[in-house]
C-alpha cells in the first residue's frame, strides 16, 4: 500500500513535509523536537494537518471511515490502561477484522510468538517490563494485519537482541512500514530510505548511505560523525566523537 504526504503542515511545528512510502521500510530521523512524531500522527490520524494532505493508495486518510483495516500504529501514546492480559491485548488487534474465532487466534498465537512473548501469553499486562510491554504492542499490531504500519521509536525499551529482531521482522513483514529511529545506526540497516527532520522541515531524504554523510549529521545533530561500513553487510554505520559541534 502507497502511503504519500503531500505539503503536511501543522502550524507552528511542521511545515510543508511532502514523503512516500510504498511496500518498503523508510525511517524518519531527526533531532529531539523536529516534529518526528507529529509527522507520524498525522498519518495514523491522530491529529489533522492545518494544510497538506496524507493519502493511503490515494484516499485522504482523514476523509476515510475504515483505515483501521489497513494501518496500524505503535505510537508514544500506545499505553494499555486497565489490566488486560497479554493475550487480550493482542487480540485487540483483530477488532478491526469481521470475526472469525479460529482465525483471530492462530493469528494471535502467531504474533505472540513472532515477538517473543508467547510464554507470557496469560500474565497481566500491567505486570511485564518495559521491554516486554513493548514486544506486546508491536505483537497486538502485527495482529492487526496491517498493509501499512506506522512506528514511533519501536526500539523504545528493547535491548539490542529484540531491537534487531523487532526491525528483522517488521521487514519481514512486506507491508509498508514508516518508523521514527532515534540510533541512526539501526536506521541505517533497516531502513530503505531514510528522511531527516531539522526544526520542522524535511532537511535530506534518500538511501541510508546518500543520507547519512559526516556534513549532515554535523548540520542536523551537531556531532562529528565518522562512517565507515559494516564488515558483513557493508552498510554504513557512524562512529561518533565525544566533542559536541557548535
Ligand atoms: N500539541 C502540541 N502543542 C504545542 N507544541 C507541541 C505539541 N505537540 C508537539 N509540540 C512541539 O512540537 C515540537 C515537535 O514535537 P515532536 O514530538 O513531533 O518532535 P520529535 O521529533 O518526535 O521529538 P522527540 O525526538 O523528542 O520525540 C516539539 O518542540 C514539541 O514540544
Amino acid at each position: 500500500m502507497r502511503v504519500e504526504l503531500h505539503d503536511v503542515t501543522v502550524q507552528g511545528i511542521i511545515a510543508g513535509i511532502s514523503l512516500h512510502a510504498e511496500n518498503e521500510v523508510v525511517g524518519i530521523i531527526g533531532p529531539n523536537g523536529s516534529g518526528k512524531s507529529t509527522t507520524l500522527r498525522c498519518v495514523y490520524r491522530a491529529l489533522q494537518p492545518d494544510a497538506g494532505a496524507v493519502l493511503l493508495d490515494g484516499t485522504n486518510v482523514h476523509k476515510r471511515q475504515d483505515v483501521a483495516r489497513d494501518l496500524a500504529a505503535l505510537t508514544q501514546e500506545s499505553q494499555v490502561e486497565f489490566d488486560f492480559t497479554v493475550t487480550e491485548v493482542v487480540e485487540m488487534g483483530r477488532l478491526p477484522h469481521d470475526r472469525d474465532p479460529a482465525r483471530d487466534s492462530a493469528v494471535v498465537a502467531a504474533a505472540l510468538a513472532t515477538v517473543d512473548v508467547t510464554h507470557l501469553a496469560s500474565r497481566s499486562f500491567l505486570s511485564l517490563s518495559g521491554g516486554e510491554r513493548q514486544r506486546v504492542l508491536i505483537a497486538r499490531a502485527i495482529a492487526q494485519e496491517p498493509r501499512v504500519l506506522v512506528l514511533d521509536e519501536p526500539t523504545n525499551h528493547l535491548d539490542i537482541r529484540h531491537q534487531l529482531d523487532v526491525l528483522r521482522l517488521t521487514r519481514g513483514l512486506g507491508v509498508t512500514v514508516l518508523t521514527v529511529l532515534h540510533d541512526l545506526n539501526l536506521a541505517a540497516s533497516c531502513c530503505d530510505r531514510l528522511h531527516v527532520l531539522d526544526s520542522g522541515r524535511l532537511v535530506a531524504s534518500g538511501p541510508p548511505e546518500e543520507v547519512l554523510v559526516p556534513e549532515l549529521i554535523a548540520e542536523v545533530f551537531h556531532v562529528t560523525a565518522h562512517v565507515v561500513r559494516h564488515p558483513t553487510t557493508g552498510v554504513p554505520q557512524l562512529l561518533f566523537d565525544q566533542e559536541v559541534t557548535p
